[in-house]
């Protein structure tokens, strides 16, 4: 049961049909006492609540409905209705713990995905499902992992990939965001149609609307032909945005726009297009820190999560890496024809305590780079190590210290200390860990005058 709360009877009416038209059952109140007493008395699944409500616009009556419902019913789903002008208050709303928002005039399929999305969020607890159970619900044959984390974010995955709902990834680079957005679309009604990959973080502004909208011919002086737009390409089927961290803030309040409006128009056409998409974003970014910092939009962050999902490092769920190692490997055999290919215990051991910065991406490219120097068939530590330390990550995925900061002693010492701390002071894990011997350690440990105890390993 949906509970709709506004003074306003034509806009109770209208919603109230459009979700009963929907299938739900649906109650209403029209202030804010009313309001809370059905909650007791009826226990709704999901409220809407304009927050505009009475006949003071300024929003703190239904501010403080909002609030009075978030202390008694924390998990109770609410989606805030406001005017275009009063985007402010939603977000202020979203704050003091709205699930979502919806300005009017309102787009009836945006309604009822956020309705239908919040409802199968609530309402099916989480069950920790086994992976056994998930892999008979859903398709996850190219996601690796059994840990207890992952598993939820595939149930989460699971439970929403049938709806539209916008839906935002963070992590570290090489942890799966991508991955995890071709399963969301692999597991919804859109499989069949296009899954468009956007990286964001390539697309300067003054191209970004010509990209994404596409031109008609002529359009400006270098447009010769016709040109699709990535949401054209995605019609139907699932646009993917990538780093979406690094969108410059003119780039930002376009994409924005379309978001709220589920329309853009085409460069140099008046045709106005409609999208139907599923929007996935991804970043590792702290979108949070930025909105903090002003650099990246609160609207926009809003409008893109109404899902959150955050994938752990590979270091927070290093029980996973064997099972991710034999499954690199099984490819491998497979590719090279090598089928007695396999990795010794102690290799395996030896791969479970490496930090790996770089994730998942790192450990596969370790693994191939292995596999692919190596003729052993069993693969040991040396085998691994000596193809560590030939590239261990990218160095564009380093932050490195500005020039002129630091020395390089002053970096050693630094890095000593941090794979000390760690590998909690053992010796044999932090000099594998940063590619020297025990012997080189215990000399750098000393050179530092880095306190250790004789007898950790
Ligand atoms: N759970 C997993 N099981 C198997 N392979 C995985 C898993 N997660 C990631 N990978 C593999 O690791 C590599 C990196 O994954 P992906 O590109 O999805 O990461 P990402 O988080 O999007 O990285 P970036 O932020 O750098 O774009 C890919 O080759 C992907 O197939």
């Amino acid at each position: 049961m949906i509970l709709i709360v506004d003074d306003d009877i034509a806009v109770r009416t209208s919603l109230t049909l459009l979700l009963k038209g929907a299938g739900n059952e649906v109650v209403t109140a029209n202030n804010a006492v009313q309001a809370f007493e059905t909650i007791q008395a009826q226990k709704p699944e999901l409220v809407i609540l304009d927050l505009n409500f009475s006949i003071d616009t300024s929003g703190k009556e239904g501010m403080s409905l909002l609030q009075q419902i978030r202390v008694h019913y924390p998990v109770l789903p609410i989606i805030l209705i406001t005017g275009w002008a009063s985007i402010d208050l939603a977000i202020q709303g979203m704050k003091l713990g709205a699930n979502d928002f919806i300005h009017k005039p309102w787009n009836n399929d945006y309604v009822l995905q956020s309705v239908v999305t919040l409802l199968q969020l609530n309402g099916k607890k989480a069950t920790s499902k086994s992976r056994k159970e998930l892999d008979q619900k859903y398709q996850f044959k190219q996601i690796i992992g059994e840990d207890a984390g992952l598993l939820n974010i595939l149930e989460i995955i699971g439970r929403v990939a049938s709806t539209n709902a916008s839906i935002l990834i963070t992590g570290e680079s090489g942890t799966g965001k991508e991955l995890i957005a071709e399963a969301i679309h692999e597991n919804s009604g859109r499989a069949a149609k296009p899954f468009v990959k956007v990286n964001l973080g390539g697309i300067s502004t003054s191209l970004f609307e010509s990209e994404m909208f596409g031109h008609a011919k002529g359009a400006f002086t270098d447009a010769r032909f016709d040109r699709m737009g990535r949401f054209e390409m995605a019609h139907k089927g699932t646009i993917f945005l990538d780093e979406i961290g690094d969108l410059e803030a003119s780039s930002q309040v376009k994409l924005l726009r379309v978001l709220q409006d589920r329309t853009y128009e085409v460069l140099g056409s008046s045709r106005t297009k409609i999208v139907d998409a599923r929007v996935i974003c991804a970043t590792n970014k702290n979108l949070n820190e930025m909105v903090n910092l002003g650099t990246f939009r609160e609207d926009l962050l809003y409008r893109i999560n109404l899902i959150a999902i955050h994938l752990p490092a590979l270091r927070e769920r290093s029980g996973d890496i064997p099972l991710l190692v034999n499954f690199f490997i099984d490819n491998l055999k497979e590719i090279y024809n090598r089928p007695q290919l396999t990795v010794a215990a102690p290799a395996m051991r030896w791969l479970r305590q490496l930090p790996l910065p770089g994730n998942i991406r790192q450990l596969k490219n370790l693994v191939e780079r292995t596999v692919l120097i190596s003729n052993k068939n069993e693969l040991g530590i040396d085998d691994f190590q000596a193809q560590m330390h030939l590239s261990p990550l990218k160095a564009d995925k380093v932050k490195l210290p500005g020039v002129g900061t630091m020395t390089l002693d002053q970096m050693e010492e630094e890095m000593v200390k941090q794979a000390m701390k760690f590998h909690k002071n053992r010796i044999t894990k932090a000099a594998a860990s940063l590619g020297i011997t025990r012997n080189a350690l215990y000399r750098r440990l000393e050179k530092y005058q880095i306190p250790f105890n004789e007898t950790e390993d």
